[in-house]
């Protein structure tokens, strides 16, 4: 058996690394945190985790993958960092700025990248099924409603802008509502509305395990490759 892939978790104090933390050595094949960075730190090792703040990128341990789930504030230290070290970036941190997403394409050229709003299976099949039921309803409203916990920060949320480019390329016109409320992990709806009829298309997250295994196994399948600019679907 080869040892477990080493990573670096990214936002690890957070919502999401705390998830990829507590999974990452299930993975199949295993993944370990050889260093956690968060915005402070408090405690120098959590659960046997090296801890980073964003001022130590440089001290942190040598890795084969960064899992970054943390603020666009955060972003551009990352990615810096695994262009440093010539490692692959994994990263789920949605509200990414334009100037943000055009230097991830550049990185692209030098190291392995994937970005994805959401990592989840159900997600994915729910971008195609939108796909095809924009371009078979020709001239219906489209509307794309999403809630979350309320302690997010981004609206729309990075998948309902995904799922508006989905309708946008079946030639909808898509329109965006969002819900902040409680500890919503995440839902996404997509109504096309015509005369006299509805189609509404859901999902709705139960937990954020579905992202973080995701994540974990897209890292295990980027370590490694050529330089470029991934999709989920490439790796899955
Ligand atoms: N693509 C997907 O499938 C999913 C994407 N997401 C996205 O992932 C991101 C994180 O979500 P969530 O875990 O809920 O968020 P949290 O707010 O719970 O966690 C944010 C993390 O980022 C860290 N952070 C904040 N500012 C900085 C900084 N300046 N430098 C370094 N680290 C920093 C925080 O550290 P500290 O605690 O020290 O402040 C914390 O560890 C969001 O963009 C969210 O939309 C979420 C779920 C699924
Ligand atoms: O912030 C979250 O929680 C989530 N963010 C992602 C998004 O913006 O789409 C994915 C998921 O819905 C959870």
């Amino acid at each position: 058996m080869s040892d477990p892939l080493p990573i670096l978790v990214h936002g690890a104090s957070g919502r999401m690394g705390q998830t990829l933390l507590r999974l990452c050595g299930e993975a199949d094949p295993p993944c370990r945190a050889v260093a956690g960075v968060r915005r402070e730190v408090r405690q120098r090792v959590v659960g046997g985790v090296p801890q980073f703040s964003s001022r130590e990128l440089q001290g942190t341990p040598a890795f084969d993958v960064a899992i970054d789930f943390s603020l666009p504030v955060a972003f551009d230290g990352v990615l810096a960092l695994c262009l440093e070290r010539g490692a692959a970036l994994v990263s789920g941190t949605t509200g990414l700025s334009d100037e943000q997403r055009h230097a991830l394409a550049a990185a692209a050229r030098r190291i392995p990248v994937l970005w994805a709003s959401n990592f989840s299976l159900g997600v994915a099949v729910l971008e195609e099924l939108v796909e095809r039921a924009g371009a078979a309803l020709p001239g219906w409203d489209c509307d794309i409603v999403e809630m979350h916990h309320s302690r997010k920060v981004d609206a729309p949320s990075g998948t309902a802008l995904s799922l508006g480019e989905a309708a946008t390329r079946a030639g909808a016109e898509p329109r965006y509502a969002s819900l902040r409320a409680g500890d919503i992990v995440g839902e996404h709806a997509v109504q096309f509305t015509g005369a006299g009829e509805r189609v509404e298309l859901v999902h709705r997250a139960g937990n954020r395990d579905i992202f973080a295994r995701g994540a974990l196994h897209a890292a295990a399948r980027l370590a490694g490759r050529e330089p470029g600019h991934y999709r989920l679907r490439d790796l899955l």
